[in-house]
C-alpha cells in the first residue's frame, strides 16, 4: 500500500472540463475551475443539482473522462505523472448496473482482480463476498441476482484491489430501505478501517447523516465546502413551534417572521435568527395575549442550506 504523506486523499486544482460540441449541441463547459481537497479518512459528500458537474468530477477521478486542464492528485499521486498508482488508489461503484450477466459474483471479482493485476495471494474475494452479503450467491449467474444484489456486486467489484479511496456515485438511487441500511453499514465499516469515502447523493438527509464534510457543486463550481455541521449552521432559518391551546388566527408578528397554523393547531413561526431573537418573538406573542403552553424550536436541515445556496447562485 503506497504511503500518502499528504493529509488529503484527493487534491483537485483548477480542474476544467469542456465537452466538445456534437451534432447541433455547442461545447459545454461542465467544470469551471474546481479546487477541492478531500481529507484522508473522511466520508465526503459531493452534492449538487442535476447537471452541476458531479459525475464529471467522479469520472475524471476514475480515469473515465479526460480533463481539459488542471491537476488531480489521488493518494498523493498526480494523475498525469503516475497514472497507474493514482488509479490503483481509487475504487468506483458506478451508478449504472454494468455487470456481465453470465459471470457469477465470485468469477466476476476474480476477473476484476485480474484486470487490476492483484496477485492471487493478495486477493480477498471470499471476504468481500461476505462483506456485501453475497456468499450464498457467489456461484449463481449474475443475471439471476436481484437488483439489490447486483448493486452489492458493484460495491464488491470496487473493492477488489483494496483501494484507499472508495467513490460511490448515487449508491442508493432507487434502492430499498434494507439494502440502503446494509450499504451504509458496509461503508461505515470500511471507513472505520481507514478508507476514505466519497459519495454523491440526491438524498440530502442521507448526506447529513453520513458525511463529515460536504462540497456543494453548482454550474461547474464549488459554491460551498465545509463540515456538515458548519454547513447546517449556515442556514439562517429557524422555526418556533408553539402550543397556544388550540387553533385560532395567526397573531401579528414582528417584521421578518412568518407564522402559520399547522393542521394540528400548533402555531409555527419561521424566522431568521440573524434578524430576530427568540425572546422578541415570545414578547410579541405575549403582547398579543397568546397562551404559551409549550414552545419548541426546529433546526434547519441540509435541504434548507442546499436550497438557499443553490438559489443564491442561480444565473
Ligand atoms: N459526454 C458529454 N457530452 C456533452 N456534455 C456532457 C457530457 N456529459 C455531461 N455533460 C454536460 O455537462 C454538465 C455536467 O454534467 P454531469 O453529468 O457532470 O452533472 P451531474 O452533477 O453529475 O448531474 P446528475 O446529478 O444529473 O448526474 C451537464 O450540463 C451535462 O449535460
Amino acid at each position: 500500500m503506497p504511503d500518502n504523506a499528504s493529509p488529503s486523499a484527493i487534491e483537485i486544482r483548477d480542474l476544467r472540463k469542456i465537452y466538445a460540441a456534437s451534432g447541433n449541441q455547442p461545447p459545454k463547459e461542465a467544470l469551471k475551475g474546481i479546487n477541492l481537497d478531500i481529507p484522508n479518512g473522511s466520508i465526503f459528500g459531493l452534492l449538487g443539482p442535476n447537471g452541476a458537474g458531479k459525475s464529471t468530477i467522479i469520472n475524471i477521478l476514475a480515469g473515465l473522462v479526460n480533463k481539459t486542464s488542471g491537476h488531480v492528485k489521488i493518494w498523493g499521486f498526480d494523475q498525469d505523472v503516475n497514472p497507474r498508482q493514482s488509479r490503483a488508489a481509487i475504487g468506483v461503484m458506478p451508478q449504472e448496473l454494468n455487470i456481465d450477466p453470465f459471470l457469477p459474483p465470485r468469477a466476476s471479482l476474480e476477473v476484476q482482480a485480474g484486470l487490476y493485476g492483484v496477485p492471487a495471494r493478495e486477493r480477498w474475494t471470499d471476504e468481500i463476498l461476505a462483506l456485501v452479503g453475497l456468499t450464498a450467491q457467489a456461484d449463481s449467474y449474475a443475471r439471476n441476482l436481484s437488483g439489490g444484489m447486483k448493486r452489492r456486486l458493484l460495491l464488491a467489484k470496487a473493492l477488489v484491489h483494496r483501494p484507499q479511496i472508495l467513490v460511490l456515485d448515487e449508491p442508493t438511487a432507487g434502492v430499498d430501505i434494507d439494502l440502503r441500511a446494509m450499504l451504509w453499514d458496509n461503508v461505515r465499516r470500511l471507513n472505520r478501517d481507514g478508507m476514505t469515502i466519497i459519495l454523491t447523493t440526491h438524498y440530502l438527509e442521507e448526506a447529513q447523516e453520513m458525511c463529515d464534510e460536504i462540497a456543494i457543486i453548482n454550474h461547474g463550481q464549488v459554491i460551498a465546502r465545509e463540515s456538515t455541521s458548519g454547513l447546517l449552521g449556515r442556514a439562517d432559518t429557524k422555526t418556533l413551534v408553539i402550543d397556544t391551546g388550540g387553533p385560532g388566527p395567526v397573531p401579528d408578528l414582528p417584521d421578518g417572521a412568518q407564522g402559520m397554523r399547522r393542521d394540528n393547531g400548533l402555531l409555527a413561526i419561521n424566522y431568521r435568527p440573524s434578524a430576530l431573537r427568540t425572546d422578541q418573538l415570545i414578547d410579541a406573542l405575549r403582547a398579543a395575549g397568546q397562551p404559551l403552553l409549550d414552545v419548541t424550536t426546529e433546526e434547519p436541515d441540509l435541504e434548507d442550506v442546499f436550497v438557499s445556496l443553490t438559489r443564491q447562485d442561480r444565473g
